[in-house]
């Protein structure tokens, strides 16, 4: 039977990458997805941004909205301080079986907690369920047109603190436009846009950093 994307890029990392070796692991999954076939991984250019971003925010609880095959949720977790948690939310269960076993193969599966469903059922039941007091950091790369109302949702449900980092990638291509008017116009948000490329092409995207003032 014929095999799915995602399956084909976790071989890629069986095959190219060293167990334990999270940097092994994300390189693998670029090479094999610039040179063999494309997929929706935040990439290595826009990955940098990223990587940067988390360093500075250094945050000990993320939330991550959208793992796929898990690419930015290694990218992520190898740069967080021991006892930091990151939560990944992903609602296709096919993905969410690959992204466990690149997880296990980074050795970072202790470091991760990945979560199936949709962001508007799992945000209200973050506190109860998941014993998370607030996010330093969240990672937004899901559905486009989910970023506006899960903010939205976040703040409502006291997930966010005066602080607190949004990092939403795709935010030209395929473009998330209200979410952009939303947190560039908001008093309620400090927003700076990272221009970069969709992941493995000459397209232009990037990646909005908005810090919630409370
Ligand atoms: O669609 C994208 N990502 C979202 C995938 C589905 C997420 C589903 N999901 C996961 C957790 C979760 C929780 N609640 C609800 C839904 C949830 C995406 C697309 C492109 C892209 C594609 C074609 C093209 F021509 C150009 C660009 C590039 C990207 O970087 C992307 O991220
Ligand atoms: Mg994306």
């Amino acid at each position: 039977t014929q095999s799915t994307r995602p399956q084909r890029i976790l071989g890629a990392v069986q095959r190219n990458a060293t167990r334990g070796d999270p940097r092994s692991v994300v390189r693998a999954i670029d090479q094999y997805c610039r040179n063999q076939e494309w997929a929706m991984n935040v990439g290595d250019e826009k990955g940098c941004i990223l990587d940067s971003v988390v360093s500075e925010v250094n945050p000990a609880t993320v939330l991550e909205l959208g793992t796929y095959c898990g690419y930015s949720t290694v990218r992520i977790a190898s740069l967080l301080p021991p006892h930091a948690k990151l939560i990944t939310l992903e609602f296709n269960p096919e993905f969410a079986v690959i992204a466990r076993q690149v997880f296990a193969w980074a050795g970072l599966e202790d470091k991760i907690q990945l979560v199936e469903g949709a962001s508007g059922d799992l945000i209200p039941k973050m506190k109860e369920q998941f014993g998370v007091e607030t996010f330093d950091l969240v990672f937004l790369d899901h559905w486009k047109d989910r970023y506006l109302p899960d903010t939205k949702l976040m703040e409502e449900c006291g997930l966010l603190r005066k602080g607190s980092v949004l990092l939403a990638d795709n935010v030209i291509c395929p473009g998330a436009p209200e979410y952009l008017e939303f947190v560039r116009s908001s008093p309620r948000y400090e927003s700076q846009y990272f221009k970069s490329h969709l992941e493995y092409t000459k397209v232009e995207d990037g990646l909005e950093k908005s810090v919630f003032l409370g």
